[in-house]
């Protein structure tokens, strides 16, 4: 007899098997036993019962537990059952109760493994073993009856048919559970999934939203002389790809100084907000309005020529220059200057453009402010002559 660790360690097809066996065949020893009892028999008879249906099972056990492939044993071993019973059958003269009961329990137990291949497998291995024992002795029919044999053997086969049918019972709700678990795992991995789904969205939210700071400047929202230097060189190649002008406007609010000096700092930090707001209503969504210093702002116009460039830095002198800025009830609007520099008329490059805006906007404060000028050689004289 095995321990319960060591059963614990073989294929469960094995213990069910071996546990199965062990209660049948007892009972079959009881209702044979009784049976020959009942006739008298031989000594080698009572030790074949003895053998056959005492220890074979826990032999049977050994092979399967300790073979490579203990599942196929354990199968080979129920054919191994139905040849015995087979033998046992045709030596008893097939005895109607015992032969019945012996064909149902092997029948039963191969087709629970292999479907109806097993149920032939079982009754192909029973004829052999019939037959066999036909082989040995000459055919014969046991005439007797004895009762308790055979409400023995109609007790055995019931609670065996039982044994079967919890077995199956509880592997139908192991793998229901099996399945309600797999399905809340699923689930729990969905949801996991879901939420990490979330995250990544946050997070590429939270990388667009860095990468946007990082392009703009605080106070006016405007884009910064950073992202500046990275986009010109980009509009001006698509320009010059496309043959379009592009247009650079530079413009710095006049006498800014005595806003911050007048009516303090956050006074002229309105001004600034305000005319970074302005240029962003009056500009296109293709143009780019940056702050390129304290109070200067740079707005690159693609596909823009001088005139319209000029037209549109007019637009933001007026609208600036109406705006009513008030601090603390003070009236502190100022008006800008601005200078227009055009590609490919006047530069080729951003530098060039730069420059040619700078000296307009410089033309602009000298000739008296809250005006646009527009960068040409004659500005380029007067700077010169001035300087
Ligand atoms: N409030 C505020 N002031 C700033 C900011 N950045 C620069 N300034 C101020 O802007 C002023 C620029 O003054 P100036 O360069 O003398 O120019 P201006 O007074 O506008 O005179 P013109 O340009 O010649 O008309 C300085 O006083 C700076 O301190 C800012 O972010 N907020």
């Amino acid at each position: 007899m095995m321990t319960g660790s060591t059963q614990e360690n073989s294929h469960w097809i094995v213990r069910l098997n071996y546990r199965n066996r062990t209660a049948s065949f007892a009972l079959l020893f009881a209702a044979i036993g009784v049976y020959f009892y009942g006739v008298a028999h031989s000594g080698f008879a009572w030790a074949m019962l003895v053998l056959q249906f005492l220890i074979y099972p826990h032999l049977m056990y050994l092979r399967a537990r300790h073979s490579r492939s203990p599942l196929a044993a354990e199968l080979n071993n129920l054919l191994c059952d139905s040849l015995l019973f087979g033998i046992w059958i045709g030596w008893l003269g097939f005895p109607l109760w015992i032969s019945y009961t012996m064909v149902i329990g092997v029948t039963i137990n191969l087709m629970v493994f292999r479907g109806p291949k097993g149920f032939l497998q079982a009754a192909a291995a029973l004829a052999a073993g019939v037959l066999l024992s036909l082989a040995i002795q000459s055919p014969q029919l046991a005439h007797y009856s004895y009762w308790p044999s055979d409400l023995l053997c109609i007790a055995g086969l019931t609670l065996y048919l039982m044994m079967v049918g919890n077995v199956a019972f509880t592997r139908n709700d192991r793998i229901r559970e099996t399945r309600d678990q797999l399905h809340k795992s699923q689930k729990a991995l969905q949801q996991a999934n879901q939420a990490l789904q979330r995250q990544l969205e946050e997070n590429t939210l939270l990388q667009q939203q860095l990468r946007e700071q990082a392009d703009r400047d605080p106070l006016t929202g405007a884009y910064n002389r950073r992202y500046f230097d990275v986009s010109i060189n980009r509009e001006l190649s698509f320009c010059q790809r496309h043959e379009q002008p592009l247009s650079l406007v530079l413009l710095d609010i006049d006498h800014f100084k005595s806003v911050n000096d007048d009516h303090g700092h956050q006074a002229g930090d309105l001004l600034l907000v305000t005319l970074a707001n302005l240029l962003h209503q009056h500009s296109r969504a293709s143009d780019i309005v940056c702050r390129f210093g304290g109070e200067e702002f740079l707005i690159v116009l693609p596909n823009t020529d001088c005139t319209t460039a000029k037209e549109r830095a007019e637009q933001y002198r007026v609208a600036f220059a109406a705006a009513g800025v008030t601090w603390l009830d003070q009236p502190v609007s100022r008006t800008l200057s601005a200078g227009v520099a055009c590609f490919p008329a006047q530069a080729n490059d951003a530098a060039g453009l730069i420059h040619c805006a700078d000296v307009a906007l410089y033309e602009a404060k000298k000739s008296g402010r809250n005006r646009v000028v527009s960068f040409s050689d004659e500005t380029r004289e007067a700077t010169h002559l001035s300087s």
